[in-house]
């Protein structure tokens, strides 16, 4: 089945959490309208860049993009940018079942509200191996109330500003700002204002729902939990889970999940879903309403939100890590051994006075010719043709303290996957430039999913801890976190014809460098529609 879009991008003043801002909306909304497909479905998106003066791009997020990687979204990657008032045709497939995302892939637009889900069901007549009676999404989210221009202006300044904490934690786009803070000193915050009454969902007693849950968080990482309430935790990222219970989810950026929730409480009262900021020092938390039918939606829950893990402790969240396996009977074990590994070494750094991060030292850098034009036509000069490192100096270098030698280096240069071959890579945490400070950093690989091979704390050494990778039942992903001063390793097979970032989806740290290029096959990609060329040195092959 063909399932056609018609999708016009623009911004309008929204109060998600009671603060009037510009945000960039789809048909007059964010999050976005919802795709719902079937597996196999051929999904047609016609997208009208309505914003005056910006560019925009969309990036489907956990779709492999299978035969057709020009339709992945990512700008200076797989096309140019759209520009104001053009209008192009996203086509695909969705091959997969599951819940999966999209959201802008030009510059730091993600963060203006930019963003929607994706649910992929199966073919019609197949069932899920597990029961629940309702299916529903739900998209975490942080705000700022700066423009995506304010931000990114600090963020590439010699007096770098960073963008701190979030304002407020949307649940489903909606969150609750303080509007007490500001006081009178503007007329831009109103708390009685309908667009910011909290998400309610509402829940029949005894019923259980399929709640999927995706994180498109610019910075924060997330506990979501339901008060009182047990989830079970079935898909990551599009992959069974073989189950298990929490009474809190730990998401990161650009990840997934499904859990089961039984309405099993007493059914006279609502009940707090919240979400709170875990790994950074942040007071800002989210809350939703679990809404019993017939309990009036908007009655307040009787008892206080529940305050949630510790934001510095890491070991809840590494041992949720530990618990996501592949579900018994929907194993894809991966190649017991690899052809290549690199190593990449996720550090703060600076060039030429500006903050930045690198991977192995080196910062990445977005040319303006597309990486993916720029192979197919030959447009070679348009990149840095070096290949990155493969690793860094794993005996010198100390991840436990500050960079002593902050310089890196920028480059757009791309690794080269040799076409069919196994590639491990090993993420490598270390402290930033602040002491006694390393963040988690959630890496998300475009046209592939991953198997997760294994988490550490400290140094990844290559003997011991590749001994003990799971090569058995691991979680297939296309997003992971990797821990505070930890590491994460992970597998794939280089067997997608195309061009693909591999990066933080932190969107800031994405913008300040954090991230690399992988091409594969791409002799085998078949000739490019010129829908997606025009900037760069591909100027005048655009053919309207
Ligand atoms: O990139 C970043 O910059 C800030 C901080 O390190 C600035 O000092 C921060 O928390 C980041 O993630």
């Amino acid at each position: 089945r063909v399932r056609r879009y018609k999708w016009e991008v623009k911004y309008e003043l929204k109060s998600p959490d009671c603060y009037k801002k510009l945000a960039i909306t789809i048909n007059g909304r964010s999050p976005g309208p919802s795709i719902v497909a079937r597996q196999g479905d051929t999904i047609i998106v016609e997208l009208k860049n309505g914003l005056f003066t910006e560019n925009v791009a969309i990036h489907w997020h956990g779709i492999r993009q299978i035969k057709t990687p020009w339709m992945d979204g990512t700008e200076g990657v797989t096309q140019c940018p759209i520009l104001p008032s053009d209008t192009f045709v996203y086509k695909f497939v969705v091959d997969r079942p599951g819940t999966y995302l999209y959201h802008a892939h030009y510059g730091m637009q993600r963060e203006a509200g930019l963003y929607g889900s994706i649910r992929v069901l199966l073919k019609e007549g197949e069932s899920e191996p597990f029961r629940y009676d309702y299916d529903r999404s739900i998209i975490l989210n942080d705000w700022y109330h700066k423009s995506t221009h304010e931000l990114s202006l600090g963020l590439t300044s010699i007096n770098f500003a960073w963008i701190n904490e979030p304002q407020s934690i949307l649940i489903q786009g909606r969150g609750k700002f303080d509007c007490n803070t500001v006081g009178t000193t503007t007329t831009l915050c109103n708390a009685s204002n309908p667009e910011c009454a909290p998400y309610t969902m509402t829940v029949v007693p005894g019923k259980t729902y399929r709640l999927r849950i995706g994180s498109l968080t610019a910075l924060s990482a997330l506990s979501f939990e339901i008060e009182g309430h047990n989830m079970t935790v079935v898909e990551a990222d599009g992959h069974y889970v073989e189950p298990f219970i929490i009474t809190n989810l730990f998401i990161y950026s650009g990840e997934t999940y499904s859990v089961l929730v039984t309405a099993d409480q007493d059914p006279s009262r609502n009940y707090w879903a919240s979400a709170k900021i875990v790994s950074r020092n942040s007071t800002t938390n989210g809350f939703a309403i679990f809404n019993y039918y017939p309990t009036h939606p908007r009655r307040d829950p009787p008892t206080i939100l529940p305050p949630g893990p510790h934001w510095d402790d890491v070991a809840p969240r590494l041992a949720q890590s530990y618990a996501i396996k592949a579900r018994r009977g929907f194993i894809y074990p991966p190649p017991q051994k690899s052809d290549r590994t690199i190593v990449m070494l996720n550090t703060q750094n600076t060039v030429g006075g500006y903050r930045r991060w690198s991977v192995n030292n080196v910062s990445f850098n977005m040319p303006h010719t597309p990486y993916l034009i720029a192979y197919k036509h030959n447009l070679l000069h348009a990149f840095d043709q070096r290949q990155p490192p493969d690793g860094y100096d794993f005996v010198g270098y100390n991840i436990f303290a500050p960079p002593p030698n902050p310089n890196a280096t920028i480059s757009n240069a791309a690794y080269r996957l040799e076409f069919n071959t196994i590639v491990d890579i090993v993420l490598q945490n270390a402290n930033t430039m602040n002491a006694k400070n390393s963040e988690t950093h959630p890496w998300h690989l475009h046209g592939h999913d991953f198997w997760v091979l294994g988490y550490g704390l400290g140094k990844f050494d290559a003997g011991k801890d590749s001994e003990r990778f799971n090569l058995v039942d691991p979680i297939m992903k296309n997003t992971v976190a990797v821990h505070p001063f930890g590491w994460t390793a992970l597998r794939f097979r280089a067997d997608n014809p195309g061009v693909w970032a591999f990066h933080c989806h932190i969107e800031s740290h994405f913008f300040m460098g954090m991230g690399v290029v992988f091409e594969e096959g791409v002799e085998r990609v078949g000739e490019l529609p010129s829908s997606i060329m025009g900037c760069g040195d591909t100027k005048g092959f655009y053919k309207p």
